[in-house]
């Protein structure tokens, strides 16, 4: 296979409770991203909302296929030409006190082509700071991946980080995604270390599409949306505030990778 760079890039957003807000923040980073090359563009976990209480996030809830959210984002993938990987945003589940927190991906022209329901559902208790995702999201049962021309991508949404079993089960994949709003307290403890493990024990690029900085209600969130590369290297990297990250996905130094070092070949389990 001949070796192919393809620029992609992450958002970092500090997303506000309005929607309408959110979305021009948005539209304005994809189109900074695009014209600066990037071909894949991943916005991070909750881009449309954020800064309200988790309850909030239910009566925000979009039917599938329907509203201005998703309008937006087939639209902008469609504008640009990319292939969109919509961090996430509340879509209605079956249970109408709840939804699922959920990736959508389109395609150069603006179809969609892949769903992808967070699984791992946050919980932390440190006394004065505390969440539990269960109370308000349903957890998705579905692994999501998708062909890219460069290769395979792997969905994952924040909290699943912290399960490597999930990207065992995705296969080979040469991109790993991770739309994230970590907190600052667990972030600064375990960001950086933990996507770097994905890439290397995986030997693949990890994009982490992350919020940074302080919201309205008060919560901060870490940030440090980055690329790792194969090698387990940061390749770019910002560390707070709204932002585009970008860096190349290079197939030729991914297949040397997985040459030199034949771990993947090597698994006995
Ligand atoms: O795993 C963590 O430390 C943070 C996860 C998180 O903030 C989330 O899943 O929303």
């Amino acid at each position: 296979m001949t070796a192919k760079l393809t620029t992609v890039a992450a958002i970092q957003m500090v997303s506000t409770p309005d929607v309408a807000e959110n979305i021009a923040t948005a539209r304005r980073l994809v189109a900074q991203a695009a014209g600066a090359g990037a071909t894949l563009v991943s916005l991070p976990e909750y881009w449309p909302i954020m800064g309200m209480t988790d309850l909030d996030k239910v009566s925000h809830a979009e039917q599938p296929g329907d509203g201005p959210i998703q309008h937006f984002m087939a639209q902008a993938a469609r504008e640009h030409g990319i292939w969109l990987i919509g961090g996430t945003l509340p879509l209605v589940s079956n249970d109408v006190a709840k939804v699922m927190n959920t990736t959508l991906v389109y395609k150069p022209d603006g179809t969609l082509i892949e769903r992808y329901d967070k699984i791992h559902l946050f919980g932390f208790n440190q006394g004065v700071e505390a969440y539990d995702e269960a109370r308000t999201i349903v957890p998705g049962e579905r692994i999501g991946s998708f062909e890219a021309p460069f290769g395979r991508v792997g969905l994952s949404v924040c909290y699943d980080l912290r399960f490597p079993e999930l990207y065992r089960a995705m296969g080979e994949c040469a991109l790993i995604v991770v739309p994230a709003a970590f907190t600052y307290t667990t972030g600064s403890a375990h960001w950086e270390v933990l996507l770097r493990a994905r890439a290397i024990e995986n030997q693949c690029y990890v994009l982490a599409a992350a919020q940074g900085g302080t919201h309205r209600n008060g919560r901060r969130t870490f940030g440090h949306s980055m690329l790792v590369d194969p090698w387990g290297e940061v390749k770019a990297v910002l560390a707070e505030g709204e932002g585009v990250v970008e860096g190349a996905i290079d197939t030729g130094f991914l297949a040397g990778v997985r040459e030199s070092l034949p771990a993947l070949k090597h698994r006995k389990l």
